[in-house]
C-alpha cells in the first residue's frame, strides 16, 4: 500500500496531570475519509490543533507526504498543502465572497502574477477564484459581502477559500455544526465527491454524516483511540457502543 498522506505515530499532549492525547496513531490515505469521534472532551480538536500546528505535541511524530512536519509553523504546514475551513482561512467580512477566495487564490501565486498586466492578473484570479466558488455551490453569491452571508453560506466560503489553497489533505473540525438538515445533506454530498480529490480527516459529531461518509473512523475516548475500522467495524463494536454510542441511542 502506498505511504499513507497523513500519518500520527504514538502522539501524546497532557495538560498538566489530563492526557488529552494519549498515544494516538492513526493515518489518512489517499481518496479516504478518516473520521475521528468521541464524546466531548476526548481531545478530538486537541488532536486536530497539534496536527495544524496550533498545538505543539510533547511526544510522537507527524508524517504528511513522506515529511515529519512537527517542526513546522501552522503558515509552513498550509503552504505544504496542508489545508483547514478553520482560523488560517480567516474570512474578511467586509470583502466579497469572490474578493475573499481570489486573496486564497493569489496567495498561491506566489510572485508569478508580477508579470501580467493588472487586468491579465484579475482576470485570472477571478476565474480560478469562480471556479471554487462554483465548486461549493456559492457562485450566485460572489459579489454579496461575506459579513452578509448566512452561517451555512460561510461555511461554504471557507470550504472554497481552503480548497483555492490547493490543499493536499484537509482537516475539517465539525463542518456541520449549525448547518440545517438541507444544508449538512448538500455538504455531505460534496464532501463525498470530494474525497477523490483531497483525503480528508474529519472530526465531526453528526453521526449520521459520519456514517455516511467514512471509509474509516477512529473513536477517540479520554485522548485514546479505542477503536479503529469501517463503519460495520465501529457501529458494532461493544465498547464503542458502551462508551460512546450507547449514551446516544
Ligand atoms: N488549552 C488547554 N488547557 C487545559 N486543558 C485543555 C486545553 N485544551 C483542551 N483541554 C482539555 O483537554 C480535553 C480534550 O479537549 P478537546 O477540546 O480536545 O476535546 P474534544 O473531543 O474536541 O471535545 P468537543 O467534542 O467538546 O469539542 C478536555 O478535557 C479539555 O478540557
Amino acid at each position: 500500500m502506498a505511504e499513507a498522506v497523513l500519518s500520527l505515530n504514538s502522539l501524546r499532549k497532557s495538560f498538566g496531570a489530563l492526557k488529552a492525547t494519549d498515544n494516538v496513531s492513526l493515518d489518512v490515505h489517499e481518496g479516504e475519509i478518516h473520521a475521528l469521534i468521541g464524546p466531548n472532551g476526548a481531545g478530538k480538536s486537541t488532536l486536530i490543533h497539534q496536527v495544524a500546528g496550533s498545538l505543539s505535541p510533547d511526544g510522537g511524530n507527524i508524517r504528511f507526504l513522506g515529511e515529519d512536519i512537527g517542526a513546522l509553523t501552522v503558515a509552513q504546514r498550509v503552504r505544504r498543502g496542508l489545508g483547514r475551513t478553520f482560523q488560517v482561512s480567516s474570512v474578511a467580512p467586509e470583502f466579497s465572497a469572490l474578493r475573499n477566495v481570489m486573496l486564497s487564490v493569489q496567495s498561491t501565486q506566489g510572485s508569478s502574477f508580477r508579470f501580467f498586466r493588472p487586468v491579465m492578473r484579475d482576470r485570472a484570479l477571478i476565474d480560478a477564484a469562480m471556479e471554487k466558488l462554483e465548486a461549493v455551490d456559492l457562485s450566485e453569491r460572489a459579489n454579496i459581502p461575506a459579513a452578509e452571508l448566512s452561517h451555512g453560506e460561510r461555511r461554504q466560503l471557507e470550504m472554497a477559500m481552503a480548497l483555492a489553497l490547493k490543499p493536499q489533505l484537509l482537516l475539517l473540525d465539525e463542518p456541520m455544526a449549525g448547518m440545517g438538515p438541507e444544508g449538512s445533506r448538500s455538504l455531505t454530498q460534496f464532501l463525498d465527491a470530494l474525497r477523490h480529490e483531497v483525503p480528508i480527516l474529519l472530526v465531526e459529531h453528526d453521526m449520521e454524516a459520519v456514517f455516511s461518509l467514512a471509509d474509516r473512523i477512529s473513536v477517540l475516548v479520554y485522548g485514546r483511540v479505542i477503536a479503529s475500522g469501517s463503519v460495520e467495524e465501529i457501529r458494532s463494536n461493544p465498547d464503542v457502543r458502551e462508551a460512546y454510542l450507547g449514551e446516544e441511542e
